[in-house]
């Protein structure tokens, strides 16, 4: 049985006594990507334990200007899938009860939460880490789940539970994606088909620059720069190597290309990891 709460307190009553404690959060509009976390989740803590599932369109991520308003929301929908995961409580709070006030203190992600997407989203990792430790302290879990698809995302928040001593293993999982390539994302259903179609360059990019791995850095990204220039109707706003850690310097072995690009209105991003050879 799948318990809704919304309230923080009702949240603790369903958790109180529980065994080991695994936390997938997510802003709903929930797909196989969500659903892979959640798998993940129960497989580490097995059937003695608890997978809580979290839902909330945070708005203190989201810049000015940005689909905060019309993110999808689909709770209805997103009640299912859990159901169908067998998550054990679905935790979707209101904006009031996540922030009774305007919070004064938040998250300082440090230099690297303005790098890539905090360059293009500035704020945005403050707001990310500052729900992620909100969430964390109302669920208390001992495992947290995220998605390689948001690379810097689980960096930062893998950063903070090291640098913050939260107790917490974050677990990431790899990216799930189309049978085409195409990584899922709950913006995805802003996307036309025509858009839809035009997408496919990210990936198209990434596993062209992956191939390059073995010749260098340099490799990689001039074979990533010539799809995505080769693509109509995608806006590039980044595509670049990072190293362990989202150090700036991506040599000594395994490595990561990422992308952030607008397609009509819709900014999707994806990674790969990338081997690099001696060359880089
Ligand atoms: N395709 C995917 N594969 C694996 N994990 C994913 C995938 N998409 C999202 N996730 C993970 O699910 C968690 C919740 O993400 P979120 O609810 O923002 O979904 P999303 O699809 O990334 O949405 P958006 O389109 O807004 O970026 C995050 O840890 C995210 O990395
Ligand atoms: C981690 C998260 C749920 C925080 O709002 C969000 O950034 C997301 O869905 O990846
Ligand atoms: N999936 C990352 C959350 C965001 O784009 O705001």
């Amino acid at each position: 049985m799948t318990a809704l709460v919304h309230e923080t307190a009702a949240l603790r009553t369903s958790l109180e006594g529980r065994g080991p404690l695994a936390v997938v959060m997510t802003m709903g509009a929930l797909h196989a990507g969500h659903a892979a976390l959640v798998r993940a989740a129960r497989a580490r803590v097995g059937d003695t334990g608890t997978v809580v599932v979290t839902v909330f369109v945070n708005p203190l991520q989201f810049g000015p200007g940005e689909d905060f308003e019309r993110y999808p929301r689909t709770l209805d929908d997103d009640l299912e899938v859990c159901r169908r995961e067998g998550v054990d409580v679905v935790f979707a709070p209101s904006a009031a009860e996540v922030y009774p006030r305007e919070p004064v203190v938040r998250v300082d992600p440090g230099p690297p939460g303005s790098d890539l997407e905090g360059a293009s989203r500035p704020g945005h990792f403050a707001g990310v880490l500052t729900v992620v430790l909100k969430l964390m302290n109302l669920v208390r879990p001992q495992l947290a789940f995220f998605g390689e698809k948001d690379w810097q995302q689980l960096s930062l928040v893998t950063a903070m539970a090291t640098d913050l001593s939260l107790g917490v293993e974050v677990v990431g999982v790899p990216t799930v994606r189309e049978p085409d390539g195409l990584a899922l994302s709950s913006r995805n259903r802003y996307l036309s088909a025509d858009e839809r179609a035009a997408a496919l360059a990210l990936s198209r990019a990434l596993q062209a620059g992956a191939a390059q791995g073995a010749r260098g850095s340099e490799a990689v990204l001039a074979a990533g720069r010539e799809v995505l220039a080769g693509a109509s109707g995608v806006r590039v706003d980044y595509l670049e190597l990072r190293g362990p850690g989202f150090s700036a310097d991506p040599r000594g072995g395994e490595a990561r290309l990422l992308v952030a690009a607008r397609v009509g209105t819709t900014r999707l991003i994806d990674n790969v990891p990338v081997r690099l050879g001696s060359a880089a």
